[in-house]
């Protein structure tokens, strides 16, 4: 028997939400998993809810539409009080102003696109004439008038993508969900659909919230993004907030950035966790996160003797090939392990193999330190 999430103090939910848009609290356990989330998402914001498996973004996604129904917490919309079981309301995912897009879309497949998108409407309890001509606009919309007839079978990824945003859209909802989006599509789709699907979010008016595991589509579609690790939020903010100032591990490593932890000493100087004294820009006191870029830290097999304040012996622990880099992972007894972009070249000139030992170095200047 699982015990039940030990409820929080709350603000009155309905206070909460006299600005509009979304508000939740969500305290949720399912068997050993916990979770306990507060989101609130304002209308004509779009969320993206980044995180790794199993960190529960798809648990979030379904107690916001409905498909999991709260034990405690509450879901209210514009307002309107969709879940609240300490309250006895619950409104059933139709009877809720939400629309959603999974990621395998879910078309009929039977319908043609324009039957597809009208299948919202009328479900709204629109008459037939006036769901087919709504559905027709928002075809137009996505650019797919054309393909008013075709079905399912007959599109492309991307394209009944955008049959499935036409019809979560359609049925002017306040709330839209959004599940890995995105993910179905090949590169080059992906590119084009990601940038249509940031306008259209943005255009529509009420309260996005897009599930992600990718840190690119979070940070071109959404304005805001919420991190979730372990049914926990463990960042919350626009997306180059997040990019220049990750707070865990997680999130940097998604963002493509060093994270080192220390405690500043009111100098321009950090006491590293892992060991050693990190020299950077500015004087820092208390916990502090220090990121630094993979491109700035440089590789050599002798000791450098240039003007670089962090400097130190390790070992290649690891190297991987991305586009044009090679990023090598540099690990030391005394020291966190530190991530270097070099070029292939410098792989070849300096001999680099797993295992090697080399000196890493860098500038104060190119870390930046913030509070933990
Ligand atoms: N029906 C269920 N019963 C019990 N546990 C569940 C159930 N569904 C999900 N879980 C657990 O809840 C946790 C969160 O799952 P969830 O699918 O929300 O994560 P996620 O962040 O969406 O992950 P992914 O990116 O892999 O989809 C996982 O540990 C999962 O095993």
């Amino acid at each position: 028997m699982t015990p039940e999430p030990t409820p929080r103090p709350t603000p009155d939910p309905r206070e909460a939400a006299a600005g509009g848009g979304l508000t939740a609290y969500l305290p949720i356990s399912r068997g050993d998993f916990d979770l306990e989330v507060d989101l609130a998402v304002a209308p004509g914001q779009v969320v993206a809810l980044l995180g790794p498996n199993g960190a529960g973004k798809t648990t979030v996604l379904h107690a916001l539409a409905g498909l999991l129904r709260l034990r405690a917490g509450s879901v209210v919309l514009d307002g309107r009080v969709l879940d609240e079981p300490a309250a006895g309301t619950f409104v059933p995912p139709a009877g809720r102003d939400v629309g959603v897009v999974f990621q395998d879309y879910l078309l009929f497949p039977h319908l043609t696109a324009l039957e597809n998108v009208a299948f919202g409407p009328r479900a709204r309890g629109s008459g037939r004439a006036d769901a087919r001509r709504e559905a027709a606009q928002w075809l137009d919309r996505v650019g797919l008038a054309a393909h008013a007839t075709a079905r399912p079978g007959q599109l492309s990824g991307g394209q009944a993508q955008r049959v499935a945003l036409a019809r979560a859209l359609a049925t002017r909802p306040r709330l839209v969900l959004l599940d890995e989006p995105l993910a179905a599509l090949d590169a080059a789709t992906r590119l084009e659909v990601r940038a249509d699907l940031a306008r259209h979010l943005r255009e529509f008016g009420g309260s996005a919230v897009m599930v992600t595991h990718d840190p690119l589509d979070a940070m071109v579609v959404a304005d805001r993004i919420v991190v979730l690790e372990g049914g926990r939020v463990v960042q919350d903010g626009s997306p180059a907030q997040v990019a220049r100032a990750p707070r865990t591990e997680y999130v940097a490593r998604l963002v493509g950035l060093n994270l080192l932890r220390g405690a500043g000493s009111g100098r321009a100087a950090v006491d590293m966790e892992a060991g050693g004294v990190l020299h950077v820009a500015e004087a820092a006191d208390g916990p502090v996160l220090v990121a630094l870029p993979p491109t700035s830290v440089t590789l050599h097999r002798q000791q450098p003797e240039g003007s670089a304040r962090n400097v130190w012996a390790g070992t290649i622990a690891g190297l991987e090939q991305h586009a044009h880099t090679v990023r090598a992972q540099v690990a030391a007894p005394d020291r966190p392990p530190v991530l270097a972009d070099v070029t292939p070249a410098a792989v070849a000139e300096l001999d680099l193999v797993v295992g090697a030992p080399v000196w890493l170095s860098f500038k104060a200047t190119d870390t930046h330190v913030y509070p933990r």
